[in-house]
Order: C-alpha cells, then structure tokens, then sequence
C-alpha cells in the first residue's frame, strides 16, 4: 500500500514493514485540525509499529493498523473534515467524548469495523449520518450532548447495544425499530421536537392523520359530502393560524435583528468564533454582581469580547475559560436546567455559596443574572483538576506520575473543605456539597487544593440532580431516597479509593468511560485479602508511603459503608487524615519508570474488576 507521508526526521531510513503511511496521514490531518499542544508534541514519530505498544496519545494499535483513537476531555477544539476517516479502515472504537469539536459528523462508510462510536459532549451539529446504518458491528453509539438536527435513522441491528441521543435537537418520529425501541427514555431525553415511543410526547400528526383516514373510511359512504365540508372548514382555519403565526414570527424576527445590530451581537451560525459573547445566550439585559471581597472587577463587555475555551459540558452546563484583556484569567460556568426560581430566590441560593469562605474552597467571583442566562464566575485553577492528575496521559510519555504527597494532600484539603460546609449547613436532610468528584477538586498555581460545584444542588432541578449528581448515587439514595451530609462522605470514600487505586468511580465516570463499582470492589479486596494489589502502581513503588496508603485506604472503606450511619462524621475523617505523615524522604526516592501502560497492565480490571482479581487470587 502506498506510503503518502514520510518524515525522514522522526522514523529510520528503511520503511518498516507493517507501517501504513496513509493511516498516519489520516491522524495528521486531525493533529492539524485540532491544533492541541499535547497532540502535536505527542504525535509525532511511528504510530503504530506491529504489535508495539503506541507512543501515540490516545491511540490503540493492533498489527501496525490504527484501531482505536480515545481522545476524551482535552479541550480539541474545531471542525473534522467528513472523510477524515476514510482511511481508517480498521478502526473499531472511536471517542472525542467531553470536547468542543464542532461541524457535522463524519462519514462511517469506510470503516465498517466500528464497535464504540462516542462523539458526546461536543457541538457537533446538522443530522445522524446514514452511513452509520451500514455499520454491522456498532454496539455502542453516543451522540448525547451536541447539537444534531433530522431526525433518528432508523437503525434496525440488533447488536447495538448501547445508543444515546440525548440533549441534541432532533425532530420527528423515533422508528419503530425493535431496537431502538429497547432503549430508555434517558436516550432521548433533551429533543423537545422528538416524538413518539419510548418517550411520551405523541406524535400529533401521525395520530391525527391516522384517526382522520379511520374517520373516512368508516364513513366513506354516508358522510363523504358533510366530510368534505368539515375538512374544507378546518383547512380554512389552520391557514388562517399558520398565517397569524407567520406574522407574529416576522414581527419577533424583526425585532430580534434589531437588538442584535443594536448590540453587535454576533448572528447564531457565527457560533466557532470562541468569544465568551458567542458562547452565551445574551437575549436581555442582565445583572453582573460581583462578591466584594474577591475585589477582582470587569465590564460585561470585556468579559463579552473575552477569548473562550470550552473546559467541557458538566452536569449543570458548560465551562469556558474566559482570557480578558486586561485583569485575571476567569471560567465562566453557564448553568442550566435549574430549578424554576424566582430572581430573588436564586440570589438567596448564591449568596448562601458564596457565603462559604474556606482557603480550600474555590470562591465564587460573580455572578450573572438574566432571564435566559445564568452564569457563575471563578477564578481559573492552573493545574486543572484531580481527575486528570490520576487518569490523564497513562500509558504515554507526557504522563508525568502523580505522587503520593500530592494525594496525600489532596485527601487533606478536601476533608478540610468538607468540613467547613457541613459545620457551616444547618440543614441535616442535604448533602452540603453533593457532587464531590476528582473533576471538582482543582489544583491553583500553588498545588492548593480547591474544591468547587459545592451547593449547586439548591440551584437545579431535582429530576436532573437526581440523574446527575454524586449524591444521589448513594445506596441509600437508591434504596430509600434518603439524602443527609453522609452521601457527601460516601463520595469523599468514593475519592480517596481513587486517588488510592486509580480506577475510575462508576457513578463519577465521565459519560462514554467505564467506571468501576470501587467501594463493593475494594471492600472485596479487603475481604480476600488482596489488599496489596489494589494500589496504584504509580504510588505503589514509592515504599516509604504504603503505611500512610493502608491508613488512607481504611478511612476510606469506612466512608464508603453502605449504611450512612456507620460512616464516621466530617470532624473524624479531618482528624483521622491530618495524621497520616509523608515520610521525609519519600519525594527523592528515585522514581523506578517515568511511565506506565495501565492500559497494558490493569485495563481489563477496571472492566470487570470482581472476577480478574478473584482469578489472579486463585493462582
Ligand atoms: N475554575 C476552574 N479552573 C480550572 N478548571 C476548571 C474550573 N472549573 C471547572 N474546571 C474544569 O472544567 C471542566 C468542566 O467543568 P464542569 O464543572 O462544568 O464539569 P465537571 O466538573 O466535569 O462536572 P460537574 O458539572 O458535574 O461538576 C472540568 O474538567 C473541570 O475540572
């Protein structure tokens, strides 16, 4: 097969066998596209060679073929040209999940061994591509989270096991195949034009239609005049109310253009440019409130013409990081699905988050307020967030290991923090932050540990929370609808074996990954006596810590108990942590590989964690 691109640089003279220049053609121009620093760093040099291990981030070879590209929560930002995957002939899992990638999807004609298919949380927009039909081994779609219009093809095979097309604009009917059928409402929540089952808007026109062919037939003879009448009559009108509407349309879209030039507000299709003011929804006036003694001050304006870059969808919106001109870089937090509050009530909320003050605590900046925007103000944290300092770039170079001190200081800092909110939160019927997840413990300039999305839980609706939040994943929570400051331990437990294992928590995994049940996993572990071999390996080989892991390792298993009332209270857990001491020797032990291929080692734990560990015991 032909080479088209050899760079003489980066591999040997001889081309090796194996080596398919048009597949690393094809992940060049996606490199180029994305414009990622960490991409055009890593991709360089042999991708994929025989059975090798790739040095490539995110992707998975197999025989010197590209067979799976997993580049999830990296901030890629533009558009994929439709054939970019032309190429990739052999490619069987492929996920953007969690970016801001925009522009229609692409064309699946040629890679008919796709398997896992997740495009979720971008902005992908225009419809489902038909080419997905042809594809006989997809089990897994998800397209939830971006902005897809047409309607649902009809796929009909049998083995797609997965399918997820939530939060998007589809319309029109969902087909009646057996198959997409058999999936719940929650994949196609979020399309207020779909229709039809599994969800429960009918489909008006369908229905209508049908009864009014069941109407004439069953009356064809007698009625067929007085009929006619009545449906000339009921034509009349609805031209009468389609011409009414247009009026009304023309007049707001009149208006509507009027305030966009008056306000020099960018049209909708202009939406790639990534200013904040293209980001938001700035229909009418609003109120910028800013917490005084934060003393950081700008103009809505200048946050408006502020740079954006999308930090990914959360449970409750997106987040941009917003480069002003002049003053300190801020995350704009777009809040949606909230609880139908009156102005002043949602100002009580705020100020009751803003309210709790604590060095680990991310402060709220300010706050903007209109009918159709609601946004929070932060400060941008340097070092990003915990989640990425566990999971991001194993198995690559860039990985750079995450220590134990560092942990240490993360269990540390989030207890405190915890504290403060369940000391400071009267209430004993709510969880005081409720959605407590490595994703929400940041890491400023300094390594200081900040906690942000605490509170949240009294702004959103309780249908979405209930779906979406840590807290409502409790057993108690499942079992009994029970909510009280011990679902924040539990998912304070949930953290700490994290940070302990590195395996992904399943009711904190981003959507599209593979989360484990950690708490049932590691208590087997305890049970069995394979304690040892649940410990990350990066933090494993650092032998002067396995004391203060095993100390950590039991708060954790008892925050995570499945009766609430057997979890030790906030002030015991801090006091329990602050104990356990970082010898002082440990940070210059030499650290024995600068990298690991967990994906090489343990992937097939975090899938099925209960039955490998039980069978590597019995060896
Ligand atoms: N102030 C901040 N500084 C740096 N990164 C941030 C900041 N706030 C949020 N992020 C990061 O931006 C991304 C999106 O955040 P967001 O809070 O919307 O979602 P999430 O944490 O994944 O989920 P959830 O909405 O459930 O909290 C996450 O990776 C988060 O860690």
């Amino acid at each position: 097969m032909a080479l088209m691109v050899f760079n003489k640089q980066s591999i040997a003279e001889d081309i090796p066998t194996g080596f398919h220049g048009y597949e690393r053609d094809a992940l060049f121009a996606l490199k180029i596209g994305f414009n990622n620093s960490l991409l055009n760093r890593n991709w360089t040099g042999l991708m994929c060679y025989m059975n090798d291990t790739p040095y490539w981030q995110g992707i998975q070879c197999l025989n010197g073929r590209v067979t799976g590209i997993l580049l999830e929560n990296m901030m890629l930002n533009g558009e994929i040209e439709t054939d970019a995957l032309y190429n990739l002939t052999e490619l069987s899992i492929l996920s953007f999940n969690n970016n801001s990638i925009s522009g229609n999807l692409m064309d699946f004609t040629k890679n008919q061994k796709l398997r896992k298919l997740d495009l979720s949380g971008n902005y992908f927009h225009g419809d489902i591509p038909s080419s997905l039909l042809s594809l006989n081994f997809l089990e897994s779609l998800q397209l939830q989270d971006n902005n897809l219009t047409g309607s649902i093809p009809g796929f009909n095979r049998s083995i797609l096991e997965e399918f997820n097309v939530s939060y998007n604009n589809l319309s029109g009917e969902i087909p009646e195949t057996g198959v997409l059928q058999s999936f719940s409402l929650s994949s196609y929540v979020g399309n207020e034009n779909l229709c039809g089952p599994p969800i429960t808007t009918f489909c008006t026109t369908r229905n209508d239609l049908s009864q009014s062919n069941n109407g004439s037939s069953g009356d064809k003879t007698n009625n067929s005049p007085r009929l006619a009448a009545v449906l000339i009559v009921v034509n009349a009108i609805v031209l009468v109310v389609i011409l009414f509407l247009f009026i009304i349309y023309c007049k707001k879209y009149k208006k509507l253009e009027k305030e966009f030039k008056s306000k020099n507000v960018l049209p909708k299709e202009e939406e790639h440019d990534s200013t904040i003011r293209n980001r938001i929804h700035e229909g009418e006036k609003g109120k910028l409130v800013f917490m005084e003694k934060n003393g950081i001050k700008f103009e809505l304006d200048d946050l408006l013409k502020a740079s954006a870059q999308g930090l990914g969808k959360g449970t409750f919106g997106n987040c941009y990081k917003a480069m002003l001109e002049v003053g300190p870089i801020v995350v704009v937090k777009r809040l949606r699905d909230l609880k139908p509050l009156s102005s002043e009530e949602f100002v009580r909320h705020v100020k009751a988050i803003a309210g709790q003050e604590h060095p680990n605590l991310l402060p709220l900046l300010a706050y903007f307020y209109s009918k159709d925007e609601k946004l929070f103000f932060y400060r941008f944290a340097e070092n990003g967030n915990v989640y990425n300092q566990i999971h991001g770039g194993r198995g690559t170079r860039e990985r750079v290991p995450f220590r134990w001190s560092s942990r240490l200081a993360v269990a540390r800092g989030v207890a405190r923090a915890l504290e403060h909110l369940h000391l400071n939160t009267r209430s004993q019927n709510t969880a005081p932050h409720g959605n407590l997840k490595s994703s929400n413990v940041l890491l400023d300039e300094n390594e200081e540990i900040l906690v942000t999305d605490f509170g949240l839980s009294s702004l959103i609706a309780l249908p979405i929370a209930v779906q979406r939040m840590i807290s409502y994943k409790t057993p108690e929570y499942q079992s009994h609808k029970q909510i009280s400051k011990k679902s924040d331990i539990w998912s304070y437990g949930c953290l700490l074996l994290e940070l302990l294992t590195a395996q992904v928590p399943a009711q904190s995994a981003p959507p599209g990954t593979d989360g484990v049940d950690l708490c049932r996993w590691v208590h087997r572990a305890v049970r069995e006596e394979w304690t040892a071999e649940i410990f990350d390996p990066e933090i494993a080989v650092q032998k002067g810590a396995n004391q203060g892991m095993l100390r950590l390792l039991q708060i954790g298993i008892k925050c995570c108990d499945k009766s609430p009332e057997k979890r030790p209270e906030i002030a015991e857990v801090v006091a329990e942590v602050e104990v356990i001491n970082v010898p002082g020797d440990l940070e210059d032990e030499e650290y024995p590989y600068s990298w690991i291929d967990r994906s090489q080692t343990d992937d097939s734990l975090s899938a099925t964690p209960l039955v490998v560990i039980a069978d590597d015991q019995r060896r």
